[in-house]
C-alpha cells in the first residue's frame, strides 16, 4: 500500500483538526495509506479524530524548536518522517507556509514538488495531481518523476468524509535532528491578528466578495457575509483603493479560494481575478452590467444594483432562517 504523509500543524491550535486536515486525510486514503506527521502534541481526542479518518499511524514530535522557529524546523520534521515511514507522496495545505514547506521538503527529499492542486489519485502506485490552471479554463495532470512526489493542495478542492471504519491511530514519537541552518530565524513575539470573527478567506465555505462596485461601501456585502458565515474576500480594485486590507485580495495576485459558493458583488471578472476564485464550486454574480464577463463564469447572475439587491437577500435569509 502506498504510504502517504499527511502534515498537520498543531503548534499554534492543538487538540483539534482543522477543515483542510479532514480534506488532505481524505484524499490521502483515496489514494492510499494516509500517515499523519504531526508538528506539535497528539492528545487521545486528536488521535481519535484522525482515526475517525483511516489515520494507522501517526509520526509526532512535540520538539521546542518546532514552536520557536520560523518553517525550517517544520519541513525537516515532515521530510524526516517522510523517509521513515517509506512515503510515496507528502501532502500539505496550499497556504504560504505549506508551499515552503513543500519546497523544503522537495529539497531535502530529492522530490518532485507540485502546487495549487485540486484533486490527487492513485495510478498505478503513481500518485497524479489535478490541477485546474490558466483562470480555470484547463484542468491537467501532473506527475513527479521523482520516486517521492511533494503535493500543496488547495482548501476546499474535496469534501471531506470520515472513513467508513475507524482506524486505531497508533502514536510514534520522532526524535528530528534539525540542522544548524534550519534554527537560523527563531521566533522573538508574536502577536495575535485581530479576529474579525469571520472564517478565514481560505478556509471558508461561502465567501462573499466585493469589487469596484461597492463605491467604498462594504457594508452590503459584510452584511450579507455575516448572515451567511462567509468570509469577506475583494477584488484588487476594492483594495487598492483601501477600502478593505490587502490580505482580502482574491485572484492572481491575491488569495486564491475555492469555496463551496462564492458570491462576487460588483466585480467586472477580470482574467486576474477569476485566477483566484474560478475553481469555487458555485459562482453567483451581482452586477448591474448584463454584459459584464463575470456572468461568463457565473452559475448564476443577478443583473441589478448591488445597493438594491444585496439588502433584499439579506431580509429574505433573515426571513426564511426565523
Ligand atoms: C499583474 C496584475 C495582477 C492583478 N491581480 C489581481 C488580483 O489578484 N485580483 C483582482 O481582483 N484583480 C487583479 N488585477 C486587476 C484586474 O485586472 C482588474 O482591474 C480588477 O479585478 C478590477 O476590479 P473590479 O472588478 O472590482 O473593478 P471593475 O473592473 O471596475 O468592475 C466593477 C464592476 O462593478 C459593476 N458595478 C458598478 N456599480 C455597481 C452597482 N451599483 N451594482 C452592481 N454592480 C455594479 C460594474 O458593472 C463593473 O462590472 C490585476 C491586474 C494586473 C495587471
Amino acid at each position: 500500500m502506498t504510504a502517504i504523509v499527511v502534515f498537520i500543524d498543531q503548534v499554534d491550535a492543538p487538540g483539534k483538526l482543522h477543515p483542510i486536515h479532514h480534506q488532505l486525510l481524505t484524499l490521502a486514503r483515496g489514494a492510499g495509506e494516509p500517515v499523519a506527521v504531526v508538528a506539535g502534541p497528539v492528545g487521545a481526542e486528536l488521535a481519535a479524530e484522525l482515526g475517525s479518518y483511516g489515520v494507522a499511524r501517526v509520526v509526532h514530535s512535540g520538539q521546542a524548536e518546532l514552536a520557536d522557529y520560523l518553517v525550517a524546523p517544520k519541513a525537516e520534521l515532515v521530510a524526516q518522517a517522510a523517509a521513515a515511514v517509506s512515503a510515496a507522496a507528502v501532502l500539505v495545505d496550499n497556504s504560504p507556509q505549506g508551499k515552503e514547506i513543500a519546497a523544503r521538503v522537495g529539497v531535502a527529499l530529492n522530490a518532485g514538488v507540485i502546487t495549487d492542486a485540486v484533486g490527487v489519485s492513485n495510478d498505478g502506485g503513481a500518485l497524479v495531481a489535478h490541477k485546474s490552471v490558466l483562470a480555470g479554463s484547463w484542468t491537467v495532470d501532473a506527475r513527479a518523476t521523482t520516486a517521492v512526489s511533494v503535493i500543496s493542495v488547495k482548501a476546499h478542492s474535496v469534501d471531506a468524509a470520515p472513513a467508513p471504519g475507524a482506524a486505531v491511530a497508533a502514536v510514534e514519537r520522532l526524535e528530528v535532528a534539525f540542522s544548524p541552518a534550519s534554527l537560523g530565524a527563531r521566533i522573538t513575539k508574536r502577536t495575535p491578528r485581530e479576529s474579525s470573527g469571520r472564517p478565514e478567506l481560505e478556509d471558508a465555505r461561502i465567501v462573499v466578495a466585493g469589487g469596484r462596485g461597492l463605491d467604498g461601501d462594504f457594508g452590503p456585502v459584510e452584511e450579507l457575509a455575516d448572515v451567511l458565515g462567509a468570509a469577506v474576500g475583494a477584488s484588487r480594485a476594492a483594495t487598492d483603493a483601501g477600502w478593505i486590507s490587502h490580505a482580502a485580495q482574491v485572484g492572481q495576485t491575491g488569495k486564491k479560494v475555492s469555496p463551496q459558493l462564492y458570491i462576487s458583488v460588483g466585480i467586472s471578472g477580470a482574467i486576474q481575478q477569476k485566477a483566484g476564485m474560478q475553481t469555487s464550486k458555485v459562482i453567483v454574480a451581482v452586477n448591474k452590467d448584463s454584459e459584464s464577463p463575470v456572468f461568463e463564469i457565473a452559475d448564476f447572475g443577478i443583473v441589478g444594483d448591488l445597493f438594491k439587491v444585496l439588502p433584499q437577500a439579506v431580509e429574505e435569509i433573515k426571513r426564511r432562517r426565523a
